[in-house]
């Protein structure tokens, strides 16, 4: 961790540098002409050329980065970069005429630029080195909100800093000395910093591992053609890549169409700075907060789910009509895709193999400038193409303009790409997505059920005491086995050794009574023994499973009687059982004074349960009816009063044209 604190540093420092240099060699371009129209091109030009190299050298930039050393390319390029950017502001001291200084300060960008894009995957792929893979996530939350919260912060703060001072104290400055000059030299000297702590305080970083050795022996084409192969032919990072480009496309959209969108909302010039700004404040928010909302949350699923909210809000953004609407859509929008940010990088960092993560990182990070560029572009030019017209909703009227048809659109699309990285990548097929994503809100997601190939069938009876189960599951069992079936006879608790004690401590009246929530991880522990030992296997062979209750005993008895949660209860069971449901369950509804009266004329002692309050029987009565009314294809409800043989005939005829779909599919 000490290699990560170090590295996280040198990562500060980087971006500061960064981003001041962004904004410095922009001013210090435009500050050399009087024209407002050429300082205007000029401060453009120099920002639009740090996205071209990506074009370029991107291609090649992850192979340099898997091939080798991370802490020497690192190193290496911090020293280049050093030496370009400082001579940046040296131009002029020499006597460069504005045009070369101007002419140098483009070309130096582009080469700094072009460098950068081998130090970022040497750096990508050697941060997971450094980190346990638990704290990935939360060292990936500081790096995101150090670059793109703090450090454009300090880094615009302290130019204008620079600036005001110098003009309220009226001094004179040596040309040297202007501020942006002292900012380019903040943004050089940031690199030479980074090298030297690079190089001396992580050696961590440095060296190859045997895989990535022996990787290194392919010709560089392989390795370049391997590491598009396996973004291609991995449904994980295939998600990831195209969902990151599609959260990237969407928000190019909303910048390159977010002037024409403020005029067409009628609020002025401001609002598209105020728009800017709640994106951004959207990004830090995902990024710092998402992970303690969603908390335990498959990180697959809140990908996918986090652009399907950016996108949502883009579409969103689209249909509102008023600036307050419009900035609670860009808040969602920028938290969208942080939040897709946070995670997809995480899954990047935590799954890909040390020898393949450059390259991949490189895809990453050249995809997404041109995806940007691209989007913003595209969006610029398509909003200017349609005239837009003003129509009326009494209190409000609002523009129908080809930007909001563009914002419709392009929140589709990205809807549609969040939903395809989601069935991509989802570690959690079959559990319910808005259940698993309520679930986890509260600390306690679902469980994914475990796969298994199940041939037979899975019957349950429940219901309250004396309502009759055990008598209809041995008049079912038998039926079935007249038909030759392959018939299990089960029951909760007690059905195996471990799950005979088991019933012993629950059912027992005894001193040393389990305690409510003792008593709920008990029948849990008797069931997960249960499935795994009897239901599943033979399920797995085919047969058809009778079970006298199931996870519903559990939902109605500790849920609803004992009054613990139901949620939690219901957690507890789908984490004991793997996530396997029955396919019937037959419910027979007992009024519980008759139930436990026929319990009482069957002799012996009332158990444990048994001789609870009358009250707590009934509130189990209307759990278990409750469960059925929520599943009705899934559930069975029988009047319990009626005979035993109409009752045996009801289920049988259910069961039979249940086996029989099952036969003949
Ligand atoms: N439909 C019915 N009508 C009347 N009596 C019944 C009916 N079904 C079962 N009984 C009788 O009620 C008593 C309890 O039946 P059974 O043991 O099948 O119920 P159970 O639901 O399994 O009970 P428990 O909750 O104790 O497991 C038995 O004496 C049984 O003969
Ligand atoms: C599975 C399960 C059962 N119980 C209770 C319900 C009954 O009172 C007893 C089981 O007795 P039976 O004669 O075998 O029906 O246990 C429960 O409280 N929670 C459960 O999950």
């Amino acid at each position: 961790m000490r290699g990560f604190r170090r590295l996280w540093l040198v990562l500060a420092a980087a971006s500061f540098g960064d981003w001041i240099g962004i904004l410095a060699t922009g001013l210090f371009a435009s500050a050399q002409f009087e024209n407002p129209a050429a300082q205007g091109a000029a401060f453009g030009g120099t920002i639009a050329v740090r996205l071209l190299p990506a074009l370029l050298l991107g291609p090649i930039a992850g192979v340099i980065a898997d091939r080798f050393d991370r802490r020497y390319t690192m190193v290496i390029v911090d020293l280049l970069r050093f030496v370009i950017y400082l001579s940046i502001p040296l131009v002029p001291l020499f006597g460069g005429s504005p045009a070369l200084t101007v002419a140098w300060a483009t070309i130096a960008t582009f080469l700094g630029e072009t460098i950068t894009l081998i130090w970022i995957p040497a750096k990508e792929a050697a941060v997971p080195n450094l980190i346990p893979k638990s704290r990935i996530e939360i060292s990936n939350q500081l790096t995101l909100v150090t670059t793109y919260g703090i450090t454009p912060i300090l880094a615009a703060l302290l130019l204008s800093g620079l600036t005001a001072g110098l003009q309220q104290s009226g001094a004179s400055l040596p040309d040297w000395a202007q501020p942006v000059q002292l900012a380019l030299y903040i943004n050089a000297f940031a690199r030479l910093a980074t090298a030297i702590v690079v190089f001396f305080g992580i050696k961590e970083i440095g060296g190859k591992s045997p895989a990535r050795e022996m990787a290194a022996e392919q010709s560089i084409g392989k390795q370049f053609t391997a590491g598009w192969k396996y973004i291609g032919s991995t449904p994980l990072v295939r998600g990831l890549v195209v969902g990151i480009f599609g959260a990237f496309a969407a928000g190019g959209v909303v910048i390159g169409a977010a002037r024409t969108y403020a005029v067409s909302l009628g609020a002025g010039e401001a609002a598209f700075y105020l728009l800017f700004g709640t994106i951004f404040m959207g990004l830090a928010l995902g990024i710092g907060l998402g992970p303690m909302i969603v908390r335990e949350l498959s990180r697959r699923r809140w990908f996918g789910m986090s652009i399907v909210l950016a996108s949502g809000s883009v579409m969103f953004l689209g249909l509102a009509f008023h600036l307050s609407m419009a900035l609670v859509g860009a808040l969602l929008v920028g938290a969208g895709a942080g939040m897709a940010f946070l995670s997809g990088t995480t899954l990047l960092y935590g799954e890909i193999a040390d020898e393949l993560r450059g390259r991949v990182f490189a895809v990453v990070q050249i995809g997404v400038r041109m995806v940007l560029l691209l989007a913003i572009t595209l969006a610029g030019i398509l909003v200017g193409l349609g005239s837009s017209r003003r129509v009326d909703l009494g209190a409000f009227s609002v523009d129908v303009s080809a930007t909001r048809v563009l914002l419709l659109v392009a929140g589709a699309i990205g809807i549609w790409v969040g939903i395809g990285s989601f069935r991509q990548m989802d570690d959690k097929p079959g559990v319910a997505v808005l259940a698993d994503l309520w679930s986890s809100l509260r600390g306690r997601p679902l469980s994914p059920a475990e796969s298994f190939v199940a041939s037979g069938c899975f019957v349950v009876f429940e219901g309250g005491e004396g309502a009759g189960k055990s008598t209809q599951v041995t008049l079912l069992a038998e039926a079935l086995r007249k038909e030759g079936r392959d018939v299990v006879v089960t029951r909760e608790p007690g059905a195996t050794d471990l799950g005979a004690r088991i019933r012993g401590l629950v059912l027992n009246k005894a001193e040393d009574a389990p305690s409510a929530r003792a008593e709920a991880l008990l029948y849990a522990a008797d069931r997960a023994h249960h499935v795994a030992t009897v239901v599943r296997p033979a399920l797995a062979r085919g047969a058809v499973v009778v079970s006298d209750r199931y996870v519903d005993s559990s939902l109605a008895y500790q849920g609803a009687g004992r009054t613990l949660p139901v949620q939690e209860i219901s957690w507890l069971s789908s984490w004991a059982t793997g996530g396997l449901k029955p396919d019937l369950v037959v419910l027979l509804d007992v009024e519980p004074g008759v139930g436990l009266t026929r319990v009482d004329s069957r002799g012996g002692d009332a158990d444990r349960l048994e001789s609870e309050s009358r009250a707590f029987h009934e509130r189990v009565r209307y759990a278990f009816l409750d469960l059925a009314a929520a599943d009705p294809k899934r559930y069975l409800v029988l009047d319990a009063s009626r005979p035993v043989e109409e009752l045996a005939g009801a289920v049988t005829e259910r069961l039979s044209s249940m086996l029989g779909a099952v036969e003949g599919s």
